[in-house]
């Protein structure tokens, strides 16, 4: 039966993300009423800048009072899309004290404070939803949080996020610069507020670490997760990964180990073969492949980033928690009921692409095989082509530990017969 009084949502941010949710209550209201089974109002909008024109809020809806907004008492549910730790958090917390259940988008906050804030939610009867943190528009929370409840999932690898996406396949596809490209992955709403957090990696490495706890049932915290940026990738990297027949991708690999006791999280650029699904993952979207026990592989694609397909995820969350809220029950909460040690990126099995200006003359590839022998490093190919007496070398090894991998760079370094390494690059997808 349909229930009239309608159920009252306070939008905490009205930027990209935010504007397009109220967009789509707004226009999709007698949907979103069907769907839930009660009217949903937008009771309440929190900005930083009410002078602002905003297309489809009534101006009488805006405050800048985000605190007094959540402490109403009569909110059903608190979306929080601003962003950042503070004030989000305290934000959030004080939404479940006063009552209300909470969506939110922010990975940031979810990644170092989720165990928190889901223990606060549980505390007062309350759900905490997220789908649009990980991966915006595609379904990969509810699917790990429900569909694969009763399966037991090994690993999860692909690419999280769109901005870096968008970057590297504009610098691959047409040449672009690293500054255009992100400049224009900014301006098409991609990017977080400090888009540092794409390039170096942390949006990333959070999105690993949500991604790690609920697929292992295990506590993996930010810092858990190995981290590299791809603000180093250069054209040089892309030519070279094309003679190889790969592109370059910002990978997060979550893995549990083949024993079980423990699992890793870390996410760095790698070459992918052209034949790998991933590598036509174009601009910014994102695909995640999820390997689980019975179910087998799993592919999760489509738009990881934009105000619109992130609303979707949104939406999504906001029509599963009044449906909760009216059936008086709460949704799936904490799901980490196990504390597996993350182990430490040196244990890390995976494949390294070198490569080496070197002295050409007699004796250096033997000199440079033997470095990769003694530290237990199997080659798979070498390529060699000079001129002028020096010459470049590229190695690509065998699957072996990433501190084995490291290691044996910097005994390369140190040969008086090895110039420079002019690039290293883990090798994924084959
Ligand atoms: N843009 C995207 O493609 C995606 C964004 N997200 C997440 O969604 C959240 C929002 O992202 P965007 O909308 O892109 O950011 P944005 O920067 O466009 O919007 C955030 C808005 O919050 C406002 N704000 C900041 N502090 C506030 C406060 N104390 N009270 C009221 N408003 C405040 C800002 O003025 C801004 O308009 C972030 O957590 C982001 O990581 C998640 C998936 C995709
Ligand atoms: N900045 C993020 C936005 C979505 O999570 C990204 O580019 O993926
Ligand atoms: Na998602």
């Amino acid at each position: 039966m349909m229930r009239t009084r309608p159920l009252k949502v306070a939008l905490l941010g009205c930027g990209v993300v935010g504007s397009e949710v109220a967009r789509i209550m707004t226009t999709h209201a007698d949907d979103l009423t069907a769907r839930i089974g009660a009217p949903v109002e937008l009771a309440g909008v929190a900005v930083r800048r009410p002078s602002k024109v905003r297309a489809g809020i009534d101006p009488a809806l805006v405050t800048t009072d985000a605190t007094a907004l959540v402490k109403r008492g009569d909110i059903d549910v608190v979306v929080e899309v601003i962003g950042g730790i503070e004030p989000a958090r305290t934000l959030i917390t004080t939404a479940f004290e006063h009552g209300a259940s909470v969506v939110s988008a922010n990975k940031a906050l979810i990644a170092q404070d989720g165990a928190a804030l889901h223990a606060t939610a549980e505390q007062h009867g309350r759900d905490l939803y997220y789908e649009a943190a990980v991966a915006g528009a595609i379904p990969l929370i509810r699917p790990l949080r429900e569909s694969l409840a009763g399966d037991k999932v090994n690993r999860v690898l692909g690419i999280v996020n769109g901005t870096t996406n968008f970057i590297l396949d504009k610098m691959d596809s047409t040449g672009a610069g690293y500054q255009e490209a992100l400049d224009e992955a900014t301006a098409l709403g991609y990017a977080e507020a400090d888009p540092t957090a794409d390039v170096e990696g942390f949006d990333a490495a959070a999105k690993a670490a949500i991604l790690a706890g609920i697929a292992f049932h295990t506590r993996v915290r930010l810092d858990d997760v190995y981290r590299e940026g791809m603000a180093d990738v250069t054209a040089a990297d892309f030519a070279s990964a094309k003679r190889m027949g790969c592109t370059i991708k910002l990978l997060a690999i979550c893995e549990r180990a083949a024993d079980g006791g423990s699992v890793t999280a870390c996410v760095h650029p790698a070459m992918i073969p052209l034949s790998h699904p991933l590598a036509s993952v174009r601009e910014a979207y994102n695909a995640v492949f999820v390997e689980a026990e019975a179910a087998g592989q799993l592919m999760f694609y489509g738009p990881g980033a934009g105000g619109a397909p992130t609303a979707s995820a949104v939406l999504g969350d906001l029509v599963a928690v009044c449906r909760n809220k009216l059936g008086e029950a709460t949704g799936p909460g904490d799901s980490a009921y196990t504390q597996l040690p993350v182990s430490p990126m040196g244990e890390v099995v995976t494949r390294y692409h070198i490569s080496l200006d070197v002295a050409d003359k007699p004796g250096v590839l033997a000199q440079v095989a033997t470095v990769f022998a003694e530290h237990g490093v199997s080659i798979d190919t070498v390529r060699q082509t000079g001129k002028d007496g020096e010459a470049s070398l590229v190695v690509v090894t065998h699957r072996a530990p990433d501190a084995a991998l490291s290691g044996t760079v910097e005994a390369l370094r140190r040969l008086d017969t090895v110039r420079g390494v002019a690039s290293i690059m883990r090798v994924e997808g084959e």
